[in-house]
């Protein structure tokens, strides 16, 4: 069975919405299955990142989508903390190879969400992951998928805490594209 983790901080819910909608995704290609992890505040001590049994779960995990909401133009706190609890990981490249993507989530239509995604594939590279970004070209899909045109990563907008359908139709066709990535890469690692 291949294993796709999502790996998420969500303060209100929003990005947790479309955590699930990549879920969905994921499950939706045969033989592969989800993995979603929160990330919690109450799991940072003194600045530090503590819930090292999430991160070890990541190890039988072929694919990794991390997703965070948009904070002043970069991940949340939470997300960081995470993010940095992760150096002795990165030391042993012991991610290298897993298939990574990311979504994230901002009120504003151009809030500088592509600096998050940015921020996420900068990490995934650290790790020697194999980034994967969204093949939707903006305003060409059928079906109105990818409304936003970024195709680095999965960028959302909600200015209510609504999840557009869109976003959450994009968020599930960016899981199912990592799920079929991890599941063509599983054994390359
Ligand atoms: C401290 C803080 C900083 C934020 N910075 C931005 C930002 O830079 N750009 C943006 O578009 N939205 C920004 N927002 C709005 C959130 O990204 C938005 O409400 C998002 O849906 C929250 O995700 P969540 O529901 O998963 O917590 C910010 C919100 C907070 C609380």
């Amino acid at each position: 069975m291949t294993k796709v983790a999502i790996v998420f901080h969500s303060a209100s819910g929003t990005t947790g919405l479309l955590a699930q909608a990549v879920a969905e995704g994921v499950e939706s290609v045969t033989g592969v299955k989800a993995m979603p992890l929160e990330i919690f505040g109450k799991d940072i001590v003194e600045g530090r990142y503590q819930n090292s049994e999430l991160i070890a779960q990541l190890s039988s995990a072929q694919g990794v989508v991390f997703g965070s909401p948009t904070y002043m133009g970069s991940v949340s706190a939470q997300f960081k903390a995470f993010v940095d609890a992760t150096g002795d990981l990165w030391a042993k490249q012991a991610w290298a190879g897993k298939v990574a993507s990311g979504f994230t989530i901002g009120s504003n239509y151009s809030g500088d969400q592509l600096s998050t995604i940015q921020f996420l594939q900068v990490f995934a590279s650290q790790h020697g992951m194999l980034w994967a970004g969204i093949n939707l070209a903006g305003g060409y899909s059928p079906k109105g998928l990818n409304r936003l045109g970024a195709q680095s990563g999965l960028i959302a907008q909600s200015g209510d805490g609504e999840l557009h359908q869109l976003d959450c139709d994009t968020a599930q066709y960016l899981g199912a594209r990592v799920a079929r990535l991890a599941r063509l890469y599983k054994g390359e690692m």
